[in-house]
C-alpha cells in the first residue's frame, strides 16, 4: 500500500499489520474516525517489541488526575493506545492539537522506565519540563544549560536500575554523543528504555523547512536499540517530508502506525493585506489601529504576536506600539536571555487587561512551543520564508478553540527581497556541497517560498483549503460542500471575495516592484534562523526609498493628527479614552478595564487607514433612528456609551436625516419564518440573543430588498431573477448566513453584538446608497469602509440567490 497517497481510514487489524504495509490513519475532516483496534488486537505482538515497563496504570486516569483534562482531544486516544501497545508511531497533527500529551501520558502510565524526548529548542524543553514538574511528574533535561552536578545526579538516576525520572528531555546533539549512548545502553540492558520521542520531527528532513543536521543522526537509535519503540511528531510535513522522517528514523516497517490529523485550524481567520507601496510608517499605524480595534471589540486587551523578519523591525515596531499606549515588547535573540525570559513570563500572564505584556514583536525565535491558550491575533509584518513557517507561526493563535485572526502583510517588493535571500542561501549551500563533493542540497526552501507566494497571491482558493492541500490533503475544489467544511467564511477570500480581489489589484506590478527594490540596497535580514547581521532599522533606514519616505511621512503626519473632516475617524484621543472609560463604567463588574497606559496615551492616528475589521460602535444611528431597537420581536441591546460617544456628530445627524427620508417609518410586515440557527464552535452567545440578532438582520434585509423604493430594480441589480415568495426565502437564508458570520468572528457577547450592529448598518447602506451597488464605482475615502461592508452583505445575498 502506498501510504502517502492513501487518505482514508485504514483498519489497524492483525491482517492489516501482517501484510507488511504501514498503517495509515488519515481522516479527512468529514469522515468519522472509528476503527482503531482495542488493545485486544495487540498490534505490537508480532514485533516482539520489548517494553521496559512491567505494567500500565490506566491512561485515562493519568489524563484526568495527573494532567487535569476531562477527556482526550482529537486522536490523542488512538495515539496513546497505540503507544502503550508498543507501536512505532508517526504523528502529523495541526498546531495546538496537544501532541505532547500523546507521549507524556504513556510515559507516566508505564510503571517504570524512561522515555527519552528529543527536542530542538531549549525554550521548548524548559516549558515542558516546568509544566510536567507542576504536575508532579519526575522529569529531567540534559542540555548545554544543565550544570555538571545536575548531570551527575541524572546519570546516577538513569544507571540505578530503577530511574525515578519518567521522561528525559535532551537535544539531538547530546543524544548522539558516545557518553549518552553509553547511558542509554545501560538503560536498555536494564529494560528501562521505554521509548524515543522525536518532537518537531520535520527538523530531521532536509526537505523540511527547519532542517537541523543533528536530527539526521537520530537514525542511529533504531540501529542500536532495534526493539525500542519510536514516536515522531510534527505539525508541518508535506508527504515527501513525512516519508523522509519515517525512513530516516528507520520506522518504516510493518509496525508503524501513522496518524495524520486534518491540518485545518477552522477557528483561525486568515487574511492577506495587500500593500501597494510598502510604507513602514503607515503599516505600523495600521497594525496599531488593528490591535486597538480588536481591543474595542473585545472590550479588553488581547494577547497577540507580530512576527517580523528582522530584529530591528521588532525593536522599532514594539517601540512604536508602546508609544501608542500598547503593552508591547520585542523578542529576538539579540536580547539578553534574562530579558527574553521576563518577556515570555509577562506575556504569558498578559492579554487580559490586568497587566503584563499584551503584544510581542518577535522574530521566529518566539515560535515553536509557544503555547498560550488565548492568543487572539498573529500578524506577519513581512513575508515569512516558507509556507510551513507561516502555518507554524499562525498556529500560536486560537489554541483555546475560540476565533483568532491571522494577518499577513504582503507586497511584491517584499517577495523580491525574500526570494533574493532564500535563493542566496540556497546558492551558498549548493557551493558548499560542490566544494565538499557532497550531494546537492534540496530545493525545498525555494519551493516552499514559492508556495507561500502562490498562497498569498491567490484570490480564488480559500486560504484554509490552500494550506491543507499544500500539506497533502486531497481536496477537490469542485466539491463545494467539502470546501465549505474547511472554511466557514473564515478567510478573506471566502468572506470578502470582491474586496480581496480589488485589494489584490492594487499590488505593484512585478516590474515596478523590481525597480523599487533594485534602486535601493536591500534591507538586511536577521531572522534568528541565520547568523545575525546588523542592519539599519526599517523605518529610519536611509537605504529605504527616500522619495517614498517623504511622501509617507507627510501622509502619516496628516493621519496622525487626525482628520477631523472625516466623520468615520473616531479614534481621536477623546473617543478612545471615552470608550475605555465607558467600558469601565458600563462594565459589569467582571469587565476588565484597560491599562492606564492606554488611557493616558491614546492612539491618535488612523485617519484614512484601511481598517482590518469593521469598526464597532461607530454609529449611534441605531439608537436615534429607533427602528430596529423599537421592534417588539426582540431588540439589540445598544451598549451604553459615555456622552461624548452617544452624541452624534454633525455628519451623523445628517446621515440620520437622510435615513429618515429614505426609509418608511411605519413598521414592515415581517412574515413568520422558522429558523434553526447553526451551532458553531463558539457557544458563548445564548440562543435567544442569536435569534434576536438574526431577526434584526432579517428585518433590515426585508426593508431594503422587499420594501425599498424600487424593489424590482433592486432585484435586477442583484442579478437574481426569482418570484417574490422566493425572494423572502433568499433574504432569510442570507440573514442566517450573516448571523453565523457575526458569530464565527466573535468570542464575546459584546463583540458579537457590535458585529451584528455593523451588519445591520451595512444592509442599511445598501438601501441608502446607489453607488455601492456598482462594483466599479470607487467610494470616497470616508465611505470606503461602509461600502466594503455593504458589498460583503450584497455578496452574501447574491450567494443565497444563486442557490435558488
Ligand atoms: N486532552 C486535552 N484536553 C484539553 N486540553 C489539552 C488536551 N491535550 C492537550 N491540551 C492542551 O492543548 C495545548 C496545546 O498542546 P501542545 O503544546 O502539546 O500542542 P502541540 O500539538 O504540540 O502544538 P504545536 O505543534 O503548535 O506546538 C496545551 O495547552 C495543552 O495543555
Amino acid at each position: 500500500m502506498d501510504w502517502d497517497s492513501d487518505c482514508d481510514v485504514l483498519d489497524l487489524t492483525q491482517d492489516n499489520v501482517a501484510d507488511g504495509s504501514s498503517s495509515v490513519l488519515h481522516t479527512p475532516p468529514a469522515v468519522t474516525y472509528t476503527n482503531l483496534p482495542g488493545p485486544s488486537h495487540s498490534a505490537s505482538k508480532p514485533r516482539e517489541l520489548r517494553r521496559a515497563g512491567s505494567g500500565l496504570v490506566d491512561c485515562h486516569h493519568i489524563l484526568t488526575k495527573t494532567f487535569g483534562h476531562a477527556g482526550y482531544k482529537g486522536k490523542q486516544k488512538e495515539i496513546v493506545d497505540a503507544a502503550v501497545r508498543g507501536a512505532d508511531i508517526f504523528v502529523l497533527a495541526p498546531t495546538g492539537m496537544g501532541k505532547s500529551l500523546c507521549f507524556q501520558v504513556p510515559a507516566v502510565a508505564e510503571t517504570h522506565g524512561v522515555t527519552i524526548v528529543v527536542s530542538p529548542l531549549l525554550a521548548l524543553m524548559k516549558n515542558q519540563v516546568a509544566g510536567l514538574r507542576e504536575k508532579n511528574v519526575t522529569v529531567a533535561s540534559f542540555t548545554s544549560e544543565t550544570s555538571p552536578s545536575e548531570k551527575k545526579i541524572i546519570v546516577r538516576d538513569l544507571a540505578s536500575g530503577h530511574p525515578v525520572n519518567r521522561l528525559l528531555y535532551i537535544t539531538p546533539e547530546k543524544l548522539c554523543t558516545p557518553d549518552f549512548m553509553g547511558i542509554m545502553s545501560t538503560l536498555y540492558e536494564q529494560h528501562e528504555l521505554n521509548r524515543l520521542v522525536v518532537d518537531e520531527a520535520h527538523c530531521i528532513s532536509e526537505w523540511g523547512h527547519d532542517f537541523r543536521a543533528e536530527y539526521r543522526r537520530l537514525g542511529i537509535f533504531r540501529q542500536k536499540f532495534p526493539d525500542v519503540a519510536i514516536m515522531a511528531l510534527t505539525a508541518t510535513a508535506t508527504p515527501a517530508v513525512q516519508q523522509d522522517i519515517i525512513q530516516s528514523l528507520g520506522i518504516q516497517g510493518k509496525y508503524l502506525v501513522k496518524v495524520v490529523h486534518p491540518f485545518n485550524r477552522a477557528n483561525l481567520f486568515y487574511e492577506v493585506r495587500y500593500l501597494s507601496t510598502p510604507n513602514p510608517m503607515s503599516q505600523m499605524a495600521d497594525i496599531a489601529d488593528y490591535i486597538f480595534t480588536l481591543y474595542e471589540r473585545r472590550e479588553r486587551p488581547s494577547s497577540g504576536i507580530v512576527y517580523c523578519r528582522t530584529r530591528a523591525s521588532c525593536d522599532e515596531l514594539s517601540g512604536y506600539l508602546r508609544g501608542k499606549g500598547l503593552n508591547s515588547r520585542p523578542y529576538h535573540r539579540g536580547l539578553p536571555p534574562a530579558t527574553l525570559d521576563r518577556t515570555l513570563k509577562d506575556w504569558t500572564r498578559g492579554g487580559d487587561g490586568k497587566g503584563g505584556v499584551d503584544v510581542v514583536c518577535a522574530t521566529i525565535a518566539f515560535g515553536l512551543g509557544i503555547d498560550k491558550a488565548d492568543v487572539r491575533y498573529i500578524i506577519h509584518y513581512d513575508l515569512p520564508k516558507s509556507l510551513e513557517g507561516y502555518y507554524q507561526e499562525t498556529g500560536r493563535a486560537g489554541r483555546d478553540g475560540s476565533p483568532a485572526k491571522c494577518v499577513l502583510y504582503y507586497s511584491r517588493e517584499d517577495v523580491i527581497r525574500v526570494k533574493r535571500w532564500v535563493n542566496g542561501s540556497h546558492t551558498k549551500r549548493v557551493n558548499a556541497a560542490d566544494k565538499a563533493a557532497g550531494p546537492a542540497p534540496s530545493q525545498r526552501a525555494v519551493d516552499s517560498l514559492t508556495s507561500l507566494v502562490q498562497f498569498a497571491e491567490s484570490t480564488e482558493i480559500c486560504r484554509h483549503v490552500a494550506i491543507c492541500r499544500y500539506f497533502g490533503e486531497p481536496i477537490d475544489l469542485k466539491d463545494e460542500e467539502l470546501v465549505k467544511k474547511y472554511c466557514n467564511n473564515m478567510c478573506d477570500i471566502c468572506r470578502y471575495p470582491d474586496k480581496t480581489k480589488r485589494r489584490h489589484k492594487s499590488l505593484s506590478s512585478e516590474e515596478h516592484a523590481g525597480t523599487q527594490v533594485s534602486a535601493y540596497p536591500a534591507r538586511e535580514y536577521d531572522d534568528d534562523d541565520e547568523r545575525p547581521r546588523a542592519g539599519p532599522s526599517r523605518a529610519n533606514s536611509s537605504s529605504f526609498n527616500n522619495n517614498n519616505d517623504a511622501v509617507w511621512r507627510k501622509d502619516f503626519r496628516n493621519n496622525a493628527v487626525g482628520n477631523n473632516n472625516n466623520k468615520r475617524t473616531r479614534s481621536d484621543a477623546g473617543d478612545r479614552a471615552g470608550f475605555f472609560k465607558k467600558t469601565k463604567s458600563a462594565g459589569s463588574s467582571g469587565t476588565p478595564s484597560f491599562g492606564k497606559s492606554l488611557v493616558t496615551k491614546p492612539f491618535q492616528s488612523v485617519g484614512n487607514l484601511k481598517k482590518p475589521f469593521k469598526t464597532p460602535f461607530r454609529t449611534p444611528v441605531l439608537t436615534t433612528e429607533g427602528e430596529v431597537e423599537s421592534d417588539s420581536e426582540g431588540e439589540l441591546e445598544v451598549v451604553e456609551r459615555e456622552p461624548s460617544l452617544v452624541e452624534p456628530e454633525e455628519e451623523d445627524e445628517e446621515e440620520t436625516d437622510q435615513l429618515r427620508n429614505d426609509w418608511p417609518s411605519s413598521p414592515i410586515d415581517l412574515p413568520d419564518a422558522e429558523v434553526q440557527l447553526d451551532v458553531s464552535f463558539s457557544q458563548k452567545i445564548d440562543p435567544a440573543s442569536r435569534h434576536t440578532a438574526y431577526t434584526s438582520i432579517r428585518k433590515m434585509l426585508h426593508k431594503v430588498f422587499l420594501h425599498g423604493s424600487d424593489v424590482e430594480e433592486t432585484w435586477v441589480q442583484l442579478g437574481v431573477a426569482v418570484d417574490s415568495e422566493d425572494r423572502a426565502v433568499i433574504l432569510d437564508e442570507a440573514a442566517h448566513a450573516l448571523e453565523l458570520d457575526a458569530l464565527s468572528m466573535c468570542s464575546t457577547p459584546a463583540g458579537y453584538e457590535s458585529r451584528v450592529e455593523a451588519t445591520v448598518d451595512a444592509v442599511r447602506v445598501l438601501g441608502r446608497s446607489s453607488g455601492v451597488w456598482d462594483i466599479n464605482k470607487v467610494a470616497k475615502p470616508e465611505e470606503e469602509e461602509e461600502w466594503e461592508d455593504a458589498r460583503t452583505v450584497l455578496e452574501v445575498v447574491r450567494k443565497s440567490g444563486r442557490k435558488r
